[in-house]
């Protein structure tokens, strides 16, 4: 074990996600021996005092052999009826498994509102809550059946990533056929394995594909805005193959792990930074900029060089240099027609022409919500090794 994966080896409380690609055959049918082996590790991690919440795809795979489907669909409406017809078979083979070492399951099916909406944000909070005091190891995959385009995720690894935060997780093991990430897809002659990430900087430039394996979804896109969701939320997430989850899970150092980029954050600020399409977007001028980057500053009208798009108060809006670089997001105090002629005043002007109501922030700090931070001057410890 080493001491930078403590925080793993160590965790209360931990998400696992294992991916459709670990989970199923050449076949397209469910392997059930990897699904065992899984099943084997999770329950030796609870046994030694580990709270475990599984994360599992595989649902549609599972159906493709028995539906008689030629691959994996790709229509909404047979992805949603295979997914029903799987998740029942997978559930039941997870209940089979875990019993063996005397322990049971519960299901809990989630869309991406399910993991975002104040209301049901508590409900799945409450509900896995209860499930692990019970001693239940929470099973967990999209609602796929009842899931529209719009409020979809697709594939599963940005659920796990929110589900973390829901269940207040201390870390998240993502499972997949890679033991990690490369700089390139690892089919490519000369991709190296990177073992430790400790920032977005770390793995500037280096190509992901979202591509997936022929089961999977999302490829390693979907995996970086995972860690990007559970690391901003002070979460580390170790990435490696399912072959791997027992070492991984105890601090060993396989696959890649990236270290917390940030703290806790509240439910709000998690929906403004990772799931809310903004409507519309403010252009700041260099001063504002710096002072938003800061961290502590309200975006002040006397900073603000442009309005675009037609947004209500209270709706999401990107923050933009003017080069276009979206720096944060945050909520919008005033309709996007009232913007205009408060830029570039000061807001004791505004309030002495316009009157209260108009001199506060057109995005106050509490609402706003950093995307790129400035990069850090240093880095002291080489991040990308080559594969031995
Ligand atoms: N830079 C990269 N490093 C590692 N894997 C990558 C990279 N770019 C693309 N991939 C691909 O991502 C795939 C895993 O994604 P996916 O098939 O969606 O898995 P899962 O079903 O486990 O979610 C790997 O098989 C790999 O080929
Ligand atoms: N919810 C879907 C999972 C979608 C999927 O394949 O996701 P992933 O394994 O993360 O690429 C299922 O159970 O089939």
């Amino acid at each position: 074990m080493t001491e930078l994966r403590l925080p793993v080896a160590d965790a209360p409380r931990v998400v696992v996600k294992i991916g459709s690609s670990s989970l199923t055959g050449q076949d397209g049918r469910l392997n059930v021996a990897a699904l065992k082996a899984l099943v084997s590790v999770l329950a030796d991690r609870r046994t030694a005092g580990q709270q475990v919440i599984l994360v599992t795809s595989g649902a549609i795979a599972a159906a493709i052999a028995p539906l008689g489907l030629a691959g994996r669909p790709r229509d909404l409406a047979t992805a949603q009826a295979a997914a029903s017809v799987g998740q029942g078979l997978l559930v039941a083979r997870y209940t089979e498994a875990f019993a063996e070492h005397g322990m049971r399951v519960g299901q809990l099916l989630l869309t991406a509102s399910d993991t975002l909406r104040r209301d049901h944000y508590r409900n799945a909070q409450r509900s896995i809550e209860r499930l692990l005091e019970l001693d239940v190891i929470p099973i967990i995959n999209e609602n796929d059946a009842v899931a529209t385009d719009e409020i979809r995720f697709g594939d599963n690894d940005r659920l796990a990533a929110l589900v973390s935060h829901v269940a207040r997780a201390d870390a998240l093991v993502l499972l997949t056929d890679v033991d990690g990430l490369y700089t390139a897809p690892p089919d490519r002659p000369g991709a190296r394995h990177i073992s430790l990430v400790r920032g977005p900087e770390d793995i500037e430039g280096i190509e992901i594909t979202a591509r997936g394996t022929a089961v999977g979804t999302g490829g390693m896109v979907t995996k970086l805005e995972s860690v990007r969701i559970a690391t901003a939320s002070g979460i580390p997430v170790v990435l490696t193959t399912a072959s791997n989850a027992a070492r991984a899970l105890s601090g060993e150092n396989v696959g890649t792990y990236f270290t917390p980029t940030g703290k806790r954050t509240s439910r709000k600020r998690l929906w403004l930074a990772f799931a809310a399409a903004p409507q519309g977007r403010l252009v700041l001028d260099e001063g504002a900029v710096s002072a938003v980057q800061g961290g502590l500053a309200s975006l002040l009208p006397a900073g603000v060089l442009g309005v675009e798009g037609n947004f209500d108060a209270g709706e999401p809006i990107e923050l933009v240099t003017a080069a276009g670089k979206v720096i944060a997001r945050g909520l919008s105090a005033f309709d996007a027609h009232e913007i205009p002629p408060l830029l570039g005043h000061s807001t004791s002007d505004l309030r002495s022409t316009l009157g209260d109501g108009f001199d506060k922030p057109l995005v106050h700090r509490d609402e706003l919500v950093l995307l790129r931070r400035p990069k850090r001057p240093s880095k002291s410890v080489p991040t990308a090794q080559a594969r031995s």
